[in-house]
């Protein structure tokens, strides 16, 4: 059974896809309410309020999955969420139309007084000539991060007859004709405009673009908004610009803290504020509850997600045809990590033929996955493979190569260890499965699955027959065998698959059976 909790008021109709499931229970309340079994929670689904911490998470350890029915992630620890291999998605594109159009309003409004206007008929009061506005027609509007409410922004200042400049160091030219705006640098947004918005993500390179030093540059007179993240414009020194008369007016959906309390902003009469409305519409929050809520389906599925932040992207069709090379990259990670019993230093993976064109950037990191599974407590999987290698000092290699063996497709890992390597190579062959190909040096061909013994022998008559006897005499059944060798009567290999695991009291015996080199259980 799966426990999710699904916190800060999302929309209950969204729901539906985790309501409808047999198998999970679905609990809504905060966090901090003390009436949620958290350390039971596999799935958590967020808005704002939230913060996902590196404590919250230390009280969840059964959390899987954190989904943010919005777009904005900076309420998520990602890193720690990453390191604990808990998968993090959000709702991309759920709320772009309705903070474009709380934006717009927020302009529109600005720009011609109506929230003081409101106030003041609200009051009985007829002042027609104290709030006289400004046009928006004509004027130049500034948009930094051109992303979806940027564009979508853009589109609708157009519509407006407005001159659109923007500013986003990973806008295209090509994108920038589309949609009808000139790109810019961030300066000459700064001088040029009449009205600037921001729609970037907060990051350590946005917080605080609009400050001390940038404000200077602006027109006197220009109307400044932020519908995106507080603290994107400094906020101190928003309040200073506006008390000195440079900026007109501000109109704020964001605050760096929420709620703002007695904020010296707010004290302000050229500002105006919504409380983090951007997305607060019906149609909003429909569609981010129903992304993520699918989203944690699709995950209890063990279906690929999309819209995870910290894992590659990727459609149904891509995983379709990368999931035969997933199971395989596991099981040759298990292998060459049972294989050498050592601690290891490097891993390397080359991919070949048709597997070397898909996300082969996942492909190692189950690759990783798999190799980790047997040496580590923590829970491994795509998501925190990586960091747990780098955390241990592994260094990870990943390449593709011209030469696949004469296979279709090939994927080779070599781990290195303080006093030698191993290498395996895997091939997917269609209608026929996964195959391993080579085990350190020696062709060898069989299906990585179930309890298998890998021997290194020395290759003489008779000791294929003696390791036989001893399983026999001990009433083990053989459920496959595969021999390899590189030259007559030099090292050879066996690999044998057996319906249960061996016991040590009988790999004691076959290691005492004569020309043995090696003797390995794999457990796959
Ligand atoms: N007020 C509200 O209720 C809502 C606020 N938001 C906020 O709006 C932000 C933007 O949302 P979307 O447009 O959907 O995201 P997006 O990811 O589509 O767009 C962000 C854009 O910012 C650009 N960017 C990044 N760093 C930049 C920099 N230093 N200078 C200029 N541009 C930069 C990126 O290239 C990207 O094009 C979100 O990150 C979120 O914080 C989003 C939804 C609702
Ligand atoms: O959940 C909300 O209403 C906030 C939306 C938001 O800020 C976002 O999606 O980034």
């Amino acid at each position: 059974m799966y426990h999710i909790l699904a916190a800060d008021s999302i929309k209950e109709e969204g729901l539906l896809p985790l309501l409808e499931m047999e198998n999970a229970v679905v609990y809504r309340g905060q966090t901090d309410s003390g009436e949620i079994p958290l350390e039971r929670i596999d799935a958590l689904l967020v808005r704002s309020a939230t913060k996902v911490t590196n404590e919250l998470l230390d009280r969840m350890p059964s959390l899987k999955i954190v989904a943010r029915a919005g777009v904005g992630v900076d309420n998520i620890d990602i890193e720690a969420a990453t390191k604990r291999g808990i998968i993090v998605v959000n709702a991309p594109d759920g709320n772009t139309i309705s903070t474009a159009e709380h934006t717009f309003a927020m302009m529109a409004s600005l720009l011609r007084n109506i929230p003081h206007a409101y106030a003041s008929v609200k009051n009985y009061e007829w002042k027609r000539n104290q709030f006289i506005g400004s046009e928006l027609y004509g004027k130049t509007l500034g948009i930094v991060g051109m992303g979806r409410i940027g564009s979508e922004l853009a589109k609708r200042a157009k519509a407006f007859e407005m001159n659109v400049r923007v500013f986003d160091p990973f806008l295209t030219k090509e994108r920038a004709e589309n949609l009808g705006v000139i790109s810019s640098s961030f300066e000459d947004v700064l001088k040029s405009s009449d009205i600037i918005t921001v729609h970037t993500p907060l990051t350590k390179e946005t917080k605080g673009l609009l400050n001390w030093e940038t404000l200077k540059l602006t027109k006197k007179g220009v109307y400044l908004l932020n519908c995106a993240r507080g603290g994107i414009i400094d906020e101190e020194a928003l309040a200073e610009f506006i008390e000195n008369g440079h900026v007109a007016g501000a109109a704020l959906d964001v605050f760096v803290t929420e709620p703002p309390g007695d904020h010296p902003l707010l004290r302000l009469d050229k500002v105006i504020a919504t409380p983090h409305l951007g997305a607060s519409t019906r149609e909003a929050q429909l569609n981010v509850a129903t992304q993520v809520a699918k989203a944690v389906r699709t995950y209890f599925e063990d279906k690929p997600v999309s819209n995870s932040i910290n894992l590659p992207a990727m459609s149904r069709d891509i995983y379709e045809k990368i999931r035969p090379f997933h199971q395989l990259a596991v099981q040759m990670g298990s292998i060459v990590s049972q294989c050498l019993k050592e601690g290891v230093n490097e891993i390397s993976v080359t991919y070949s033929g048709t597997v070397a064109s898909l996300e082969i950037s996942y492909l190692t990191k189950a690759l990783l996955s798999g190799f980790f599974k047997n040496r580590i407590d923590t829970s491994v999987n795509e998501v925190n493979a990586v960091h747990i290698a780098k955390d241990l000092g592994i260094v990870i290699g990943e390449k593709v190569s011209g030469n696949s063996s004469g296979y279709a497709n090939s994927m080779s890992v070599t781990v290195k260890g303080d006093n030698r390597a191993f290498t395996a190579r895997g091939t997917y062959i269609e209608h026929y499965g996964p195959r391993i190909v080579n085990l350190d040096g020696f062709n060898i061909d069989f299906h990585p699955e179930g309890n298998l013994l890998y021997i290194q022998h020395m290759d003489r008559p008779g000791v294929i027959g003696r390791v036989g006897n001893v399983l026999g005499e001990n009433k083990i059944n053989i459920a496959t065998m595969q021999v390899g060798r590189k030259e007559v009567g030099g090292e050879a290999i066996m690999v044998l698959t057996f319906d249960r695991p061996i016991e040590d009291a009988i790999m004691s015996k076959l290691s005492e059976t004569g020309d043995i080199v090696s003797l390995n259980r794999i457990l796959l």
